[in-house]
């Protein structure tokens, strides 16, 4: 599926009638601007109560002025997932990152959810929601490559393996939208897209 050019009908009535939200799935390479967008993007929403922005449980310290997620230890994470804590759970850059499986509620209520998800977890994403879109927010690799030093959360060590990270982005074929958000411009601008993309998916009436 090429990106914005085309969206599918669900591909499962049956799934699609337990759960008629729409997953959104951000996703794209380290520093492309998605928790800076997403955080914006929340704002802009705070008084939309049919989006839903997921906050990620990780295994790592929170940088607040980034990412508000919540932090667990890798015990605690693998306890959590064992027991069915979590809708969706990744490894990536050697630590763990989950989605509360609460809320499935929120998509069971119809409501739109969004969340900063790994490529490589869409295949998962794809089976566990009735309605999957995508959204790939990405820069050139110089931007990227300035914006993930500048912004000191890592290591100069693990600042090189995200930049050199290569992840083939599989749209799976039952997303029903992909879209792309180029994101080499002022934020403001890709918020704004980022917002337009979110009012637009399909929610249940009332
Ligand atoms: N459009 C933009 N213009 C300038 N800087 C940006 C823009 N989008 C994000 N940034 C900065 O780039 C860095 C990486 O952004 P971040 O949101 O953490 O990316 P990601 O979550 O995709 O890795 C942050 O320091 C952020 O402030
Ligand atoms: O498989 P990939 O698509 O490369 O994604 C790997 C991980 O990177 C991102 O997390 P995180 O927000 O910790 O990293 P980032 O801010 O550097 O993108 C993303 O949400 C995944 O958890």
């Amino acid at each position: 599926m090429s990106p914005d050019t085309d969206t599918r009908p669900p591909a499962d009535a049956a799934l699609t009638a337990e759960r008629p939200g729409t997953f959104v799935a951000v996703v794209g390479p380290s520093g492309a601007g998605k928790d800076t967008l997403l955080a914006m993007a929340a704002e802009a929403l705070a008084n939309e109560p049919n989006v839903i922005f997921a906050r990620r449980i990780v295994t790592r310290d929170a940088m607040a002025e980034l990412e508000d997620h919540a932090v667990m230890s890798r015990a605690d994470f693998a306890e959590a997932e064992n027991s069915g804590a979590f809708c969706l759970s990744w490894h990536a850059h050697g630590l763990a990152y989950g989605l509360p499986a609460g809320l499935d509620d929120a998509l069971s209520c119809g409501k739109t959810v969004v969340a900063n998800i790994s490529r490589r977890t869409l295949a998962d994403a794809a089976a566990r929601f009735a309605r999957l879109a995508i959204v790939e927010i990405t820069a050139p690799k110089a931007v990227l490559v300035a914006r993930v030093a500048a912004r000191g959360r890592e290591t100069p060590d693990e600042v090189a393996a995200r930049i050199a990270r290569q992840v083939e982005l599989e749209v799976p074929a039952r997303a029903e939208a992909f879209h792309r958000i180029m994101n080499d411009g002022a934020a403001r601008e890709g918020c704004e897209r980022l917002v337009a993309i979110l009012m637009a998916s399909p929610r249940r009436a009332g």
